[in-house]
C-alpha cells in the first residue's frame, strides 16, 4: 500500500462569471477505493469531476495524481495521467463497431503499433479481467443502453486509465443494468481501480461505495466511511434538512376522463408497430403511472399523446375533443386545449440549449400574454415570469438571463417543469419526472405533482424508476413491447410485481 492518495485536490476554486461553482475544494481519493460524490443539483459534482478530468481549469487550487502535481489542461493530460471519464451523455459513434469506437481517438498510441488484430487481443483481455462481456464487432447502434455503457468503460481503460469518473452512470439505465453496473464497479475496484461515482441515487451510494463525500453550494461539506451513514443521514448533510422519503396522499377522487385512448396504434418508418392496440383513460383529480423498461413503448406514448407524433391508428379524444389520425393536432393545438408535456429527453425536447433561461420558461407560449403583444416579446415581462418561477420551483442560479446551457442538469429539469406546471393544465404528461433531479428536489416535485392532481389536473407520469411510480400514481399501466400488458391500483402493487409484468413473467 503506497501513502500517497489515487488523488489529492487542495483548495480548488471554480468560477463561470458571477457564479462560484466550486470554493476551496480539499479533499483525498484512496486507492482501489469507490468513492460516492453526492450533492444537490448545482452542488458543484460535474464542475469538479471536469476539473480534474481537464475539462475546465480551476481558478485555484492544486490536482496531484499519486502524490505528484499535475497541471490538467485538457481530456489528453488526464488520460496521461491514468485518469477516465464516463460521461452521462454517451461519446459513441454509433454507426461503429465496438471494437472502432475502442480505437478512435487512441490511434498512434503504442498499443496500436499492433494494428487492429492487437486491439482486438487487449478488448478481450479487458473484457475477461473485468466482466465487461461485449461483441467487438456488433455496431454501437444496435447495443442496449447498459451494453453502450460498458463499452465507454472499455474505452476508458483501453486508454490505460487506473482512475475511474462516472458521472451519474445509472440515469439513463433500467434497474437490472444499473445493479450490473454495480457488480462491474466492485470488480473494477477489486482489481486495483480507483472509482469515483457521481449519483443522486443513495441506495447505489449505501450498496456500492467506501466512502461518500457530500457537497453544498460548491463546498465539500462532509466525508463519512459508507458503513457509518445512512440514507437519511446523508439526505440531511446535502439538503441541510430533513427530507421526507414518502408522503401520505389524499384518497383519490377521480372526475371526467380528460383522455381517452382506444385501440391507439403507431407504426413507424421502419413499418414497427411501436404502439399496439393500446387503450386506457386518465381522468381529472387522479395520476395513472406507466412502467415499463425502457424501450418499449412509453416514449413513443408521449410523443402521441402530446402531439408531437400522429397516431397510424385507433382513436385519442384528450380534453373533450378528438385528436387522433383522423383530426390531428399538433402540439400547439394540444397546449390550447390545455395539455402540458414535460419531456423525457429535457435536452433535445424540453429546451434550447442556446435560448436564455428566460427565453426556456415560455417555450412554447411565447405568442401568449402576456408575454406577447402585438407579436412583439415583452422582455421584462419574460423576465419577471422566469424570476418567479425559479423561486417558486427553486431554481438555481436565479439568473433569468443565463443560458439554459449553463444550469446544471436538475436545474434545467426543475425549470422545465416549473414551465409546463405554472400553466395549471388540465391534463399534464410526465416523462422520467426526476430523471438527475436531487432528493430534495424530488421531494419537491413529487408534492408538487400530487398538489396538481389534487386541484383537479388529470396526470400521466412516465418513469422508470417503480418507486417513483408507486409512490405518485393512483393507478399503474405496465407497457411490455408496445402493449399495455396489465393495470393495477398502487394500493395492490409492489416492486416485485410490476418488474415480473414489465418482463412479461406475469400478467395482470
Ligand atoms: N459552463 C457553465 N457556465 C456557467 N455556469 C455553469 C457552467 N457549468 C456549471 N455552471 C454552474 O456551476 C454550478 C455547479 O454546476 P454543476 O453542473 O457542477 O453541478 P452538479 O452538482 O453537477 O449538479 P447536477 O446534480 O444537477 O448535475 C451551477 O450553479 C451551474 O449552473
Amino acid at each position: 500500500m503506497t501513502s500517497h492518495a489515487a488523488i489529492e485536490l487542495r483548495g480548488i476554486d471554480k468560477s463561470f462569471g458571477s457564479v462560484q461553482a466550486v470554493r476551496g475544494v480539499s479533499l483525498r481519493i484512496e486507492h482501489g477505493s469507490i468513492t460516492g460524490i453526492v450533492g444537490e443539483n448545482g452542488a458543484g459534482k460535474s464542475t469538479l469531476m471536469s476539473i480534474l478530468y481537464g475539462l475546465y481549469r480551476a481558478d485555484a487550487g492544486e490536482i496531484r495524481v499519486e502524490g505528484r502535481p499535475v497541471e490538467m489542461t485538457s481530456p489528453r493530460d488526464a488520460i496521461g495521467q491514468g485518469i477516465g471519464m464516463v460521461h452521462q451523455h454517451f461519446m459513441l459513434v454509433d454507426s461503429f463497431t465496438v471494437l472502432e469506437n475502442l480505437i478512435l481517438g487512441a490511434e498512434g498510441g503504442p498499443l496500436l503499433a499492433g494494428g487492429l488484430a492487437a486491439a482486438r487481443t487487449e478488448l478481450a483481455r479487458l473484457a475477461h479481467e473485468y466482466g465487461l462481456a461485449v461483441d467487438p464487432d456488433a455496431r454501437v447502434a444496435d447495443l442496449s443502453v447498459g451494453e453502450q455503457q460498458r463499452v465507454e468503460i472499455l474505452k476508458v481503460l483501453f486508454r490505460g486509465a487506473r482512475i475511474l469518473i462516472l458521472d451519474e452512470p445509472s440515469a439513463v439505465l433500467t434497474p437490472q443494468e444499473t445493479d450490473r453496473l454495480l457488480q462491474i464497479l466492485r470488480v473494477l475496484r477489486d482489481r486495483g481501480v480507483t472509482v469515483v461515482l457521481i449519483t443522486h441515487k443513495l441506495r447505489e451510494i449505501l450498496s456500492v461505495t467506501d466512502t461518500v463525500i457530500v457537497m453544498r453550494r460548491g463546498e465539500v461539506v462532509a466525508e463519512r466511511a459508507t458503513s457509518k451513514t445512512s440514507a437519511e443521514e446523508l439526505a440531511e448533510l446535502m439538503v441541510g434538512r430533513k427530507v421526507r422519503f414518502s408522503f401520505d396522499k389524499a384518497p383519490v377522487r377521480a372526475g371526467e376522463p380528460r383522455l381517452v385512448a382506444r385501440g391507439l396504434s403507431l407504426v413507424d418508418g421502419r413499418r414497427v408497430r411501436v404502439l399496439d392496440d393500446i387503450s386506457f383513460e386518465v381522468r381529472a383529480g387522479e395520476i395513472v403511472g406507466v412502467a415499463g423498461v425502457s424501450g418499449n413503448g412509453q416514449t413513443e406514448l408521449l410523443q402521441v399523446l402530446s402531439g408531437i407524433r400522429r397516431p397510424t391508428g385507433g382513436t385519442l379524444e384528450v380534453c373533450g375533443r378528438r385528436v387522433d389520425a383522423d383530426h390531428p393536432a399538433d402540439p400547439a393545438e394540444m397546449r390550447e386545449l390545455g395539455v402540458a408535456h414535460v419531456p423525457e429527453d429535457r435536452l433535445r425536447q424540453g429546451l434550447v440549449p442556446a435560448f436564455l433561461a428566460s427565453e426556456t420558461s415560455i417555450l412554447g407560449y411565447q405568442d401568449r400574454e402576456p408575454f406577447c403583444h402585438n407579436y412583439l416579446l415583452d422582455g421584462p415581462a419574460v423576465g419577471k415570469h422566469c424570476a418567479e418561477l425559479m423561486e417558486r420551483f427553486d431554481v438555481r442560479p436565479r439568473t433569468p438571463g443565463l443560458l439554459s446551457s449553463s444550469f446544471s442538469g436538475g436545474n434545467q429539469q426543475k425549470l422545465i417543469l416549473a414551465r409546463e406546471m405554472a400553466r395549471h393544465p388540465r391534463l399534464l404528461l410526465v416523462g422520467q419526472p426526476t430523471r438527475g433531479v436531487d432528493i430534495g428536489a424530488i421531494e419537491f416535485i413529487r408534492r408538487e405533482l400530487i398538489a396538481s392532481r389534487d386541484a383537479g389536473c388529470a396526470v400521466l407520469v412516465v418513469s422508470v424508476e417503480l418507486e417513483e411510480i408507486l409512490s405518485l400514481a393512483d393507478r399503474i399501466l405496465v407497457m411490455s413491447g408496445g402493449r399495455i400488458v396489465g393495470e393495477v391500483a398502487a394500493a395492490d402493487a409492489d416492486e416485485r410485481t410490476l418488474g415480473l409484468m414489465m418482463t412479461g413473467a406475469r400478467a395482470a
